[in-house]
């Protein structure tokens, strides 16, 4: 399975820094894991961000710094004067567009070409992941139902939602168990109670006895990665264009084309939503007499509420709550001394220069 496997992968680079006493930068590192699992998922396509040589990856430093400049858009007055005329921000916005085309394009006339060839061949396309089976789709004419546009705003539109919303949660979960080691205690306790004692246990044997029922279990981490969203959600604030006329709950009146903007962020923190220790990291809070308990969407907003909820929620936790278990399991966490953790401006939730940790084995 894509998530195991690149849990393993990280598992593997953080040993080695264990073993050399190196200091890592583990937002990066998080990011690398989310990007590999999420173009796997997506293209079929093995970007290999996360080979030993953490290598320069092109398509990824594009989506951050087209991040950081649709976010000054957002703020700045005039861009549609400053895009015209390319200016600033807007240059760097078109330039990173047109990278992430050309990736993509690429991408969508290989695999053409691998589904001409199989379709020669009288061979079936077996291949999984969404860009095949977006391809595999075809209207009564026969014609393709997607359009390479098509293909590529699905397709790009995976990875935006994927690869910064995950990398960015586990971040934070970092951060909020260096500040609260009795958490990674408790959930070092869950997973022995889960799945045995493993001390004698390969990471990768680990990972084989990690299935998707035993992740289930694992209450305590689910209450924790909560815990992180409400304080930290990765989509920080969203906006929203009503299409008619409406009254909110408190009677507001919203008309229509009016903008709204929800912010997840400090709905996280208020105290008449969650109460005085609002601003606590306390997964207990999620528990009622013992068993966990699930908040409603429109309370806890990390995901957003309605019919256009997140489609990737459930894929999110178990790959979340896997790489945790794994790190949790095999490695201790300390902040670097002196790194101050701050946020940094975009559309999502994360830090400036990201996080870093020393790291040993448990
Ligand atoms: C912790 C991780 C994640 C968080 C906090 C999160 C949060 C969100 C939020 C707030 C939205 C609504 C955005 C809007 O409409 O304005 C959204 C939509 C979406 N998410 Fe996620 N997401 C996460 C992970 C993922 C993953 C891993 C995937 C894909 C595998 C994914 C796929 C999507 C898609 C396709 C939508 C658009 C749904 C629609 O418009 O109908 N998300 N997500």
């Amino acid at each position: 399975m894509i998530f195991k496997k690149n849990a393993i992968k990280l598992a593997d680079i953080l040993d080695s820094a264990a073993k050399s006493e190196r200091e890592v930068e583990i937002q990066d590192l998080f990011m690398r894991t989310t990007l590999d699992s999420i173009c796997e998922l997506g293209f079929g396509l093995d970007l290999g961000s996360l080979s030993p040589s953490l290598p320069e990856v092109p398509f990824a430093n594009a989506f951050d710094r087209l991040s950081e400049a649709i976010a000054h858009r957002s703020l700045g007055l005039f861009w549609r004067t400053r895009r015209a005329l390319r200016l600033g921000y807007e240059k760097e916005l078109q330039k990173c567009i047109t990278e992430l085309d050309d990736f993509t394009y690429k991408v969508i006339q290989q695999r053409k070409k691998v589904i001409e060839e199989a379709n020669k061949n009288n061979e079936e396309n077996t291949r999984e992941d969404l860009l095949s089976r977006f391809m595999n789709f075809k209207g009564q004419d026969g014609e393709d139902t997607y359009k390479d546009k098509d293909l590529r705003d699905s397709i790009l539109n995976f990875v935006i939602a994927g690869r910064d919303t995950t990398a960015i949660t586990l971040s934070w979960l970092v951060y909020l168990l260096c500040n609260n080691p009795h958490v990674a205690d408790k959930i070092s306790a869950e997973l022995k109670s889960v799945l045995g004692d493993t001390k004698d246990v390969s990471i990768r044997e680990f990972c084989e006895l990690l299935t998707p029922e035993c992740v289930n279990e694992l209450h305590y981490l689910h209450a924790s990665v909560n815990e992180c969203l409400r304080l930290y959600p990765p989509v920080p604030r969203d906006g929203k264009v009503a299409l008619k006329d409406d009254v909110l709950l408190d009677g507001t009146k919203v008309k229509a084309g009016d903008r709204l903007v929800y912010v997840p962020y400090s709905m996280g923190r208020m105290e008449f939503l969650w109460g005085k220790d609002a601003l606590m990291f306390k997964p207990e809070r999620w528990f009622k007499d013992n068993k966990f308990q699930s908040e409603s969407p429109y309370k806890f907003t990390a995901f957003q509420a309605g019919p256009r909820t997140c489609l990737g929620k459930d894929s999110a936790y178990l790959q979340i709550k896997t790489t945790a278990a794994v790190l949790i399991r095999f490695f201790q966490f300390r902040l670097l001394p002196n790194h101050r953790v701050y946020y940094r401006l975009g559309m999502v939730l994360q830090m400036i220069n990201g996080i870093k940790v020393f790291v040993s084995r448990c």
